[in-house]
């Protein structure tokens, strides 16, 4: 799909954005605008930066060099209602374990302003369609971890947001579950809904993504579909892009090296 054909109106825009920790330049001018309906695959090596941008965006980072305007707003100006149109699922998340997934969804969705008995209504439905409403009552400590993660994806759409950070959302989940988010994620989408959707899973992010964002060492250094990407690139998987454009080709060596050290092979385990 061509972006600009497909273009809405800009949801998120990031002007030439930097962020240090101490003398560690961890993103250097980011530019970036993100359209209403798409759906954003993040992606990046370990370390790139991915998780330090989402974080500035949710403002719980607010330190940085540039401007972000989300909703038409700088999100430095100090108004924080932008938040409530936003939904987040973290990588590793503290869910309250002592709460069951009930109390802790009712907490969430007031936190969002829901009332309380409409954030239980809606929570109960949605359980029931991830098929744990059986341990809905129960304490999220006794649950598995794709148990875990559905509780948080419901808990970051039950107020129905417009914009949503997604970092590795299908950790932990089985594979027809998996179907149906991607599905879920899909029809939002097609709603209107802007997800930015960071993932290491190389060939979900390849199917899922209309536009696909490349962080390494800080910098963009790739920004299309995936068929624009395969055009300035070689052809082949995104796994195979990623490899490319990060510079790496490595994996066969690493691997026999790491291999030989685990058979204590002195003489070959040396890199
Ligand atoms: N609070 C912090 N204090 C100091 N350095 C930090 C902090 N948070 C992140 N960093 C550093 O910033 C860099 C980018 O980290 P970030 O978590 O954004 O990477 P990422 O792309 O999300 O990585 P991953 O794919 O492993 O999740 C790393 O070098 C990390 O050590």
């Amino acid at each position: 799909m061509n972006i600009i054909e497909s273009a809405g109106k800009p949801i998120l825009e990031i002007k030439n954005l930097s962020k240090d920790f101490g003398n560690n330049r961890v993103l250097t001018g980011i530019d970036l605008t993100v359209y209403e309906g798409e759906i954003i695959g993040y992606i990046g090596p370990n370390g790139a930066g991915k998780s330090t941008t989402v974080k500035i965006m949710l403002g719980l980072i607010d330190d940085y060099n540039g401007q972000i305007t989300i909703f038409g707003e700088n999100i430095a100006a100090g108004d924080q209602t932008y938040k409530k149109r936003i939904g987040y699922v973290p990588e590793t998340a503290d869910l309250y374990e002592n709460l069951t997934a009930q109390e802790y969804l009712v907490f969430i969705g007031e936190l969002y302003g829901m009332e309380a008995e409409e954030a239980d209504w809606k929570a109960l439905k949605l359980v029931r369609l991830f098929e744990i409403d059986n341990v809905y009552h129960t304490r999220i400590a006794s649950f598995s971890k794709g148990m875990k993660q559905k509780v948080l994806i419901i808990s970051s759409l039950l107020h129905n947001p417009d914009l949503l950070f997604l970092d590795e959302p299908l950790s932990g989940l089985d594979a027809n579950s998996v179907m149906v988010v991607k599905e879920i994620l899909a029809q939002l989408a097609a709603q209107g809904k802007t997800i930015f959707y960071s993932s290491h899973i190389m060939d979900v992010v390849e199917k899922i993504s209309h536009r696909i964002v490349l962080l390494s060492e800080g910098k963009l250094v790739a920004d299309g579909s995936f068929e624009e990407l395969k055009q300035q690139n070689i052809e082949g998987s995104l796994e195979e892009i990623f490899n490319q454009l990060t510079g790496f080709d490595r994996h066969k060596q690493i691997a026999e090296e790491f291999t030989a050290i685990v058979q204590g092979d002195r003489k070959n385990g040396q890199l």
